[in-house]
């Protein structure tokens, strides 16, 4: 076992990585490129698609060839990736014919209120599982098709192929074979039904999207096809795929109905195991799929906090209060509290339990004392009474306490936000070892596929705890915390309209 491996290449919002895992799940090679994040208009953001897969076949390449001496074996190929984001490419080409919609871009809101008001609403939750809002795919691909010009004709004549990114990748390292996505990816598109696991008819009229640029939609966990002549002489089996927090959920082992994992990226994204069901969200949570292995459908409930990490990358990039991500820590540190300042990170609206895309960014709560530190702390704490926010509204539609939460993602080094994040949920905050598990979900699930592991038995025992957070801090001290968030969102929310 010990020279083989598996690939694990994982496509997020600000970098493309690859690793490389060995059979107990340890990191023997990795590899990270950040690359450009386009700004066109306000509330709009875009990827160049051939440089997400130019810094993802790079890291690929680069990873290989750290163990290309050691006689090595890559036993397969996982994808995971920033989930809904939309490419649309001309399949004679391979070409992208508009650049890359991300997640965050808000272009589609008039339309999503244009749905709401059509009474849509229901429907779309019942069949989707998803809150109409411009964050998913359906009505991204439909803006590309409707405004890049001479798309709609092409996509009708079956010449144009639309996919999230996993697809896109697949498209690039298949050489042009292989039009596929998995289950998770496409529970994020607002046009796939997570009740009859198919694409909605209904819905793919509604929205003018025609059935032929669709990718076919596969498990999480089967050997999809091989890799082709460029990334390694042998062809390697693809055969994982799953949006990024989905396979952070399975990284994280959060396999029994109950266990939640939040991770903390450029947003936050909080996911509960609801087992074979699909709950249908009374508190503004969206249901999706964690999962599909061997035809069991795995489901989950999902709170997505728009902007987290990133609000840190704002106080570096934009404000120059730090020069790298990781000073947060220590400039927040030179404050004892947040000296009653609170920030609202709605740089790109709000996500659960609010769904405002009209909410905007708001430091709020400033006197003659205050100074960078406490911007520095506000800008932490947020995206920890964000979680607390989206846990309540889990809670209530659980119908039970939370009793722990499993944590990763490159903002859970901060050893104050993590701390502050036991103080502020009143529950145990366990980092594991592992912070890469994003990656290693998507490892898992290709592994599975080709026998590297025998089973998730086999795969369970290598969660470890690397560090456990305890509440200390006094609840009445919590409560008035939470009560100034509280006043700070309100004032914050539908902002853009006023
Ligand atoms: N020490 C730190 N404290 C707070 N946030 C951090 C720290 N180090 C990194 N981050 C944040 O973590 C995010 C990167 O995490 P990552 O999981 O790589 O994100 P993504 O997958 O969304 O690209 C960045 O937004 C960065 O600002
Ligand atoms: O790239 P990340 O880690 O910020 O994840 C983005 C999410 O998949 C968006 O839904």
């Amino acid at each position: 076992m010990s020279n083989r491996f598996i690939l694990s290449l994982d496509q997020g919002t600000t970098s493309s990585r690859s690793i490389l895992f060995n059979h107990i799940g340890q990191i023997i090679a990795s590899s990270q490129k950040e690359y450009t994040q386009h700004y066109p208009k306000p509330g709009w953001v875009e990827h160049d698609p051939i440089e997400i897969w130019n810094t993802q076949f790079e890291t690929a390449k680069e990873v290989l060839a750290q163990v290309e001496n050691d006689n090595a074996t890559i036993e397969a190929i996982g994808i995971t990736n920033q989930r809904e984001t939309v490419v649309v490419w001309d399949r004679a080409t391979g070409k992208p014919i508009y650049n890359a919609i991300v997640w965050q871009d808000r272009r589609t809101s008039k339309y999503c209120d244009e749905l709401k008001a059509g009474k849509w609403a229901e429907t779309i939750q019942y069949k989707t599982g998803l809150v109409i809002d411009s964050y998913f795919s359906g009505t991204k691909l439909r803006w590309i098709l409707n405004q890049v010009d001479g798309a709609m004709e092409k996509a009708q004549k079956g010449e144009l192929a639309f996919g999230t990114v996993d697809s896109w990748l697949i498209w690039n390292l298949t050489g042009g074979k292989l039009h596929v996505t998995d289950v998770t990816n496409a529970s994020r598109t607002m046009l796939y039904n997570i009740r009859t696991l198919s694409w909605d008819e209904e819905l793919l009229n509604l929205m003018g999207i025609p059935a032929s640029v669709l990718p076919s939609v596969k498990s999480s966990s089967e050997v999809y096809g091989y890799s082709n002549g460029e990334l390694a002489s042998k062809p390697i089996p693809i055969a994982g795929i799953a949006g990024d927090q989905q396979a952070a959920t399975f990284g994280q082992m959060c396999l029994d109905v109950g266990s939640v994992k939040n991770t903390y990226g450029t947003g936050c994204f909080m996911l509960c195991n609801t087992g074979q069901e699909v709950i249908e969200s009374k508190n503004n949570m969206v249901s999706t799929i964690a999962w599909q292995i061997n035809g069991e459908t795995t489901y989950a409930l999902e709170g997505s906090i728009f902007t987290a990490g990133s609000i840190v990358q704002w106080l570096r990039d934009e404000l120059g209060i730090i020069r790298s991500s990781a000073e947060v820590e220590d400039l927040a540190r030179k404050v004892e509290d947040n000296g009653e300042v609170y920030l609202v990170p709605a740089l790109t609206g709000l996500g659960a339990p609010y769904w405002d895309q009209y909410a905007r960014g708001a430091i709020i709560g400033l006197t003659r004392g205050s100074n960078a530190s406490h911007i520095a702390r506000a800008a932490l704490e947020s995206i920890a009474f964000q979680t607390y926010d989206v846990l309540k509204a889990m809670e209530a539609d659980i119908g039970h306490p939370i009793k722990e939460l499993r944590v990763d993602g490159g903002a859970v080094v901060n050893n104050l936000l993590m701390q502050f994040q036991a103080d502020v949920l009143g529950v145990p905050v366990y980092r594991p070892t592992i912070l890469e598990t994003t990656a290693l979900g998507a490892a898992y699930l290709a592994g599975l596929a080709v026998g590297f592991w025998k089973d998730v038995d086999e795969i369970k025992k290598q969660w470890a705890v690397d560090e456990c957070f305890q509440k200390e801090l006094n609840p009445d001290r919590v409560e008035k915390l939470l009560a100034g968030w509280e006043k700070a969102i309100s004032r914050a929310m539908k902002w853009e309209e006023e």
